[in-house]
C-alpha cells in the first residue's frame, strides 16, 4: 500500500513550546501527541490560555521554536527549511481564523481566486472551483459584494471558500465562528463541516464550545499542556 495515502495527515510527537516573558518561562505544550487521519474532523477543546492556538501554529508550520517532531501528510517539517515549510503549508492546508482576514479591496469570487491563482492554475479554472464553492455555502449571489458589503457570517463563509479552494488534505481552523451569534454560528458550522466532509479533507478546529465540539468525530482537550 502506499505510505502517502494511508499516513495521517498530521502527527505530532512529543510537541513542546515554551514562551519567555518577562523574566519568566511559560511552558504551553508540554508533549503534545496526536494523529489525525485523512478525512477525520478532529474538535480541539481547552480554555482561553490553554494553548489551542499555539498548536495550530505548531501544525501550521508558520513559526519556529517548537521541540519534538510535526509531521504534515508524511513529512517531518522539522527538516525543512523556510521556503520549503511555505510549500507544504500551500499543497496540504487550508486556514480558517477566528476573524475572516479576507483583502477588503477584493470581492468574494476574487478572495477564493486569488490563492490559487498563486499555484499557476489558469483563471477560468479558479473561477469554477471558487464558484462552486461559494455556490454550496449559499454565496451565490454574493460574488460580487466586498467583504465590507457581506454580514459576519457570510464573510465567514467566503473564509472558509478560501481555505478549503486548493483542496488541501487539512483544514486548521481556530475558533471559526467565535466571532458570531450562537444561531449564526451554528449554521455557519454546519455548512463548514458537511463541505469539509464533501471534500474529503481532515480538519482540526480549534473552539471551546463544547455543543459545537460534539458535532465532530473526535474531541481532543488540551490541558497542562497536554492532550487528554
Ligand atoms: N508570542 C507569545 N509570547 C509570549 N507568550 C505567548 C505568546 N503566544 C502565546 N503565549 C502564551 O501562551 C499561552 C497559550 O496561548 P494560546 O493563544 O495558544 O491559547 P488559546 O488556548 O488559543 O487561548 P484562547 O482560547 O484565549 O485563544 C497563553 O498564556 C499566552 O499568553
Amino acid at each position: 500500500m502506499n505510505d502517502a495515502v494511508t499516513d495521517p495527515v498530521v502527527r505530532l510527537t512529543n510537541v513542546t513550546r515554551s514562551f519567555a516573558q518577562g523574566g519568566v518561562t511559560i511552558d504551553v505544550l508540554r508533549g503534545v501527541n496526536l494523529a489525525v487521519n485523512p478525512g477525520e474532523i478532529v474538535a480541539l477543546l481547552g480554555p482561553s490560555g490553554s494553548g489551542k492556538s499555539t498548536m495550530l501554529q505548531a501544525i501550521g508550520l508558520l513559526e519556529g521554536g517548537f521541540g519534538g517532531r510535526i509531521e504534515i501528510a508524511g513529512i517531518d517539517a522539522s527538516k525543512l527549511g523556510k521556503d520549503q515549510r511555505a510549500a507544504v503549508r500551500r499543497d496540504h492546508i487550508g486556514f480558517v481564523y477566528q476573524f475572516h482576514h479576507l483583502l477588503p479591496d477584493f470581492n468574494a469570487l476574487e478572495n477564493v481566486v486569488l490563492p490559487q491563482l498563486i499555484t499557476g492554475k489558469p483563471r477560468v479554472e479558479c473561477e469554477e472551483r471558487a464558484k462552486e464553492l461559494l455556490g454550496a455555502l449559499g454565496l451565490g449571489q454574493r460574488l460580487e459584494h466586498r467583504p465590507s458589503k457581506l454580514s459576519g457570517g457570510e464573510q465567514q463563509r467566503v473564509a472558509v471558500a478560501r481555505a478549503l479552494a486548493n483542496r488541501p488534505r487539512l483544514v486548521l481552523a481556530d475558533e471559526p465562528t467565535g466571532n458570531l451569534d450562537e444561531a449564526t454560528a451554528d449554521v455557519v458550522l454546519g455548512q463548514f463541516l458537511s463541505l469539509v466532509r464533501g471534500e474529503g479533507s481532515a480538519a482540526l478546529v480549534a473552539t471551546h464550545n463544547e455543543r459545537l465540539a460534539r458535532q465532530m468525530d473526535r474531541v481532543v482537550r488540551l490541558h497542562d499542556g497536554v492532550l487528554a
